[in-house]
């Protein structure tokens, strides 16, 4: 599992541990630490490291002293290395000595030329890390547009990312490599940041960290999760989940939830809805009643709106008012929004969210705009702003309706309410998928995602591990489907991927890398 801490627990743990080593200690773990990824890098690209270009941008805060001593060891090893002071009089004195005990070339920002950024065999980014505020400022900006022509090697954090959030006011430095110290910040791990920081490189320098805020699942997190049908099990002990889904016009809708249901591990899968027949004949293991929740047989979990149409909101009303987990995606969502967090108040078994940030506008407005403070923001957040603050729009629903928030898109997020007697937040670490693509912003992968998720529900997972859990397995489905790495898929063809996937996960097999353009998961 990657765990980030937010910027001021890394402070804490840094103040902590910097009182009992001596002076510049971390800042020798982190700079050593860099400069073996980058004469990793240089020696891939170029054969070795003697001889390379290399750019250091250096702020004026430790991010720049952090590139700047790991110029030097560079420099040391016979690299080219000129540095760049974008605060010249407030450079990090002692990563300025050290550049320039090694030979490195030191320039102001008028001396450098787009040329010596164009034949630079790597770029390092010590613009600015943790002590970030805002995106770029001006002056710093047309480095962000120069560094674009070479590999760029973050510093802890590309600059302008905000690392708390992933939120990227203005511009910002994108990154092939990010190598980070003492721990993952959320903001690489949660777009639109995460596509900013390239692959992530965590560097250890013995911080003492409490329990993470935000966390991405691994192979091995996930496959410990997966249910397991046990000698003595028959259907009805591994979870029968119900799904209400599809309508005369969306017929197709419940196909796929119930595609997704088959194959999220439930022993049965229960349809009820118009498309019955549609349902049975194109999965006739699917048990299907006519009706709506309240006359179907017994459930473990139920799934309901994907296509519901008109239908739903008897159907939510329903589902709502059985004793079991329920999940509320698409048009159940809408009437949700609608009814308001009140429908929820009587539950007390768990009830699992899965919104695209439309829908996560919808549901926000109908919570009053900000979850519950409507006196705070009169104007109804869009969903553009929403999907840009990803973590904070997740958190705000998951407290305003008191469930488990899986928001989809570009890097979904799963978060889970506050505790009823806390205050706020800290709560449980919020889970981020690592797993997605772009791709599967295609019609009907979400009502994939609502029928897996269901099904693990239904298997006894809780709602946030089903949710997380169905996300990294629908964006592996997603990646392994395509012909081609990166190429177009279909919700049919990622539903039919999902048992491949899953047995990758149990076998731990290694999924791609994240690319620079990887997104979320789908509609
Ligand atoms: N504190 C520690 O023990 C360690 C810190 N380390 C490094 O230190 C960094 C944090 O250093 P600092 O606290 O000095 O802060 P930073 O170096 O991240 O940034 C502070 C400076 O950047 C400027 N700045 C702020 N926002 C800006 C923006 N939007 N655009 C341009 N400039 C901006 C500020 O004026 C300030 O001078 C970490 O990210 C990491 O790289 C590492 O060396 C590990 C140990
Ligand atoms: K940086």
């Amino acid at each position: 599992m990657r765990h980030a801490h937010r910027v001021e627990v890394v402070r804490a743990a840094e103040a902590e541990l910097m009182a009992r080593l001596p002076e510049g200690t971390l800042m020798r773990r982190a700079a050593t630490g860099l400069a073996v990824t980058c004469a990793r890098l240089l020696t891939r690209r170029r054969g070795r490291v003697y001889g390379s270009r290399v750019v250091v941008l250096a702020g004026s805060g430790d991010n720049g002293g952090d590139a700047l001593y790991a110029g030097a060891e560079l420099a040391r090893r016979g690299a080219r290395v000129t540095a760049v002071l974008l605060a010249p009089g407030r450079a990090h004195g002692g990563g300025l000595a050290a550049l320039r005990a090694a030979h490195g070339r030191v320039v102001v920002e008028q001396e450098i030329g787009l040329a010596d950024f164009s034949c630079a065999d790597l770029v390092l980014d010590g613009i600015v890390g943790i002590g970030g505020r805002g995106g770029l400022r001006p002056e710093a900006e047309p480095y962000a547009r120069a560094a674009r022509t070479g590999p760029v090697v973050a510093v802890d954090v590309p600059s302008g990312v905000d690392a708390d959030t992933g939120e990227v006011a203005g511009a910002a430095l994108r990154a092939d490599v990010t190598v980070c110290f003492g721990t993952y910040k959320p903001g690489l791990l949660i777009d639109p940041g995460a596509s900013y920081a390239g692959a992530v490189q965590l560097v250890g320098i013995g911080l003492e960290l409490p329990p993470a805020g935000v966390v991405a699942l691994q192979h091995a997190d996930v496959a410990a999760l997966l249910p397991v049908p046990g000698a003595e099990s028959d259907k009805y002990r591994r979870g029968v989940v119900g799904v209400a889904a599809g309508s005369a016009r969306y017929p197709g809708a419940a196909l796929l939830a119930v595609a997704g249901a088959l194959r999220g591990g439930a022993g049965a899968v229960r349809y009820v809805g118009t498309a019955a027949e549609e349902v049975v004949r194109g999965f006739p293991e699917t048990l299907v009643t006519e009706g709506g929740p309240a006359g179907a047989g017994r459930v473990q979990a139920w799934v309901v709106g994907p296509g519901g149409g008109e239908g739903a909101d008897r159907a939510l009303a329903e589902a709502l008012a059985a004793d079991v987990p329920v999940l509320v995606d698409a048009d159940g969502l809408t009437e949700l929004a609608r009814l308001g967090p009140g429908a929820l108040a009587g539950r007390t078994a768990p009830t699992l969210l899965t919104p695209h940030t439309g829908e996560a506008a919808r549901l926000l407005a109908g919570a009053g705009g900000d979850g519950g403070t409507r006196s705070e923001q009169a104007r109804p957040p869009a969903a553009d702003e929403l999907a840009a603050a990803r973590l904070a729009t997740a958190r705000r629903l998951a407290a305003a309706y008191r469930a488990t928030v899986l928001l989809k898109g570009s890097t979904t997020v799963v978060a889970d309410p506050p505790p009823a007697s806390g205050r706020g937040y800290p709560h449980g670490a919020v889970r981020v998928n690592p797993t997605g693509t772009a791709w599967l912003a295609t019609a009907g992968s979400g009502d994939v995602l609502a029928g897996l998720a269901g099904s693990l529900l239904a298997a006894g997972l809780s709602a946030p591990d089903a949710a997380a859990v169905a996300a990294y397995l629908h964006g592996l489905a997603a990646r392994r489907t395509a012909a081609v790495p990166g190429a177009p898929v279909t919700a049919s063809e990622v539903a039919a991927a999902l048992p491949a996937v899953w047995n990758d996960v149990r076998a731990g097999e290694a999924p791609e890398p994240r690319s620079r353009t990887s997104g979320g998961t789908g509609t």
